[in-house]
């Protein structure tokens, strides 16, 4: 069974139809990578696929939920607890260290500081960032500033984890590490992850590429 499973999502800002009819599906420990040109729609689909944002019209079922019964809060602690997201610029938060970071994640989700406290010493070690765990992002380089992301992306478990053009602000040895680094997660920890790049030798590794065109989604 798909984790996802997005039927005919349509999506228009004022007079700019930018989604008309995307199906697309995700299963588990798989790598699906979205391309297309800028403008095409792949953030606008990425946002409504991770809950951040609304479709006009179709359906949307995450771990076999219809996520349109979900309401206000129920929502934000379905999306805090089953979906992980990592950016282009990693937004974490400057007063708090590596490992705080990691962890707002599971505070949020109110998980025992013990659990908290495992899961996050877990993670640094699995990402190589176990030495850096009490420095703040700015006594991080990029490349470990998004390793604390995609750290903070994995702690709560999720089912799914959501890229946006996680590598586009790295040089291109930190790209590639993370690039690896997204393989590994995927084969130790079965991660699916949906990845929009423009990246190639991302998109090139992926285990699905699908491509954006004119409002919808064809596999590649
Ligand atoms: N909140 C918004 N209000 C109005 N128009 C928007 C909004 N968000 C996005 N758009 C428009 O929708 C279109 C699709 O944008 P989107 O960011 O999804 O494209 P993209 O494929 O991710 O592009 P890029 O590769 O450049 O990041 C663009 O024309 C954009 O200007």
């Amino acid at each position: 069974m798909s984790i996802l499973s997005a039927n005919n999502i349509f999506k228009r800002y004022e007079d700019l139809q930018v989604l008309s009819g995307v199906n697309f599906s995700v299963e588990a420990a798989k790598l699906s990578a979205i391309v297309g040109p800028s403008g095409a729609g792949k953030s606008t689909l990425l946002h409504i696929l991770g809950t951040l944002d609304q479709s006009d019209s179709g359906s949307l079922s995450i771990n076999g939920l219809d996520i349109s019964n979900l309401k206000g809060n129920e929502l934000a602690r379905f999306r805090n607890d089953s979906i992980g997201f990592i950016f282009q610029f990693h937004n974490l938060l400057p007063e708090f260290t590596a490992a705080e970071n990691i962890s707002i994640p599971a505070y949020i989700k109110k998980s025992n500081t013990k659990e908290v406290e495992k899961r996050t010493t877990e993670l640094l070690s699995i990402l190589g960032l176990s030495s850096r765990a009490h420095h703040k992002p700015g006594q991080l380089s990029g490349g470990e500033q998004q390793r604390v992301a995609v750290a903070r992306a994995l702690m709560n478990k999720p089912a799914i984890v959501f890229a946006d053009e996680p590598s586009g602000n790295l040089d291109s040895k930190n790209a590639e590490e993370l690039h690896h680094l997204f393989l590994k997660l995927r084969d130790e920890l079965g991660q699916a992850f949906v990845i929009v790049t423009h990246n190639e030798d991302l998109a090139e590794m992926a285990d699905e590429r699908h491509e954006m065109k004119d409002g919808s989604l064809t596999r590649i």
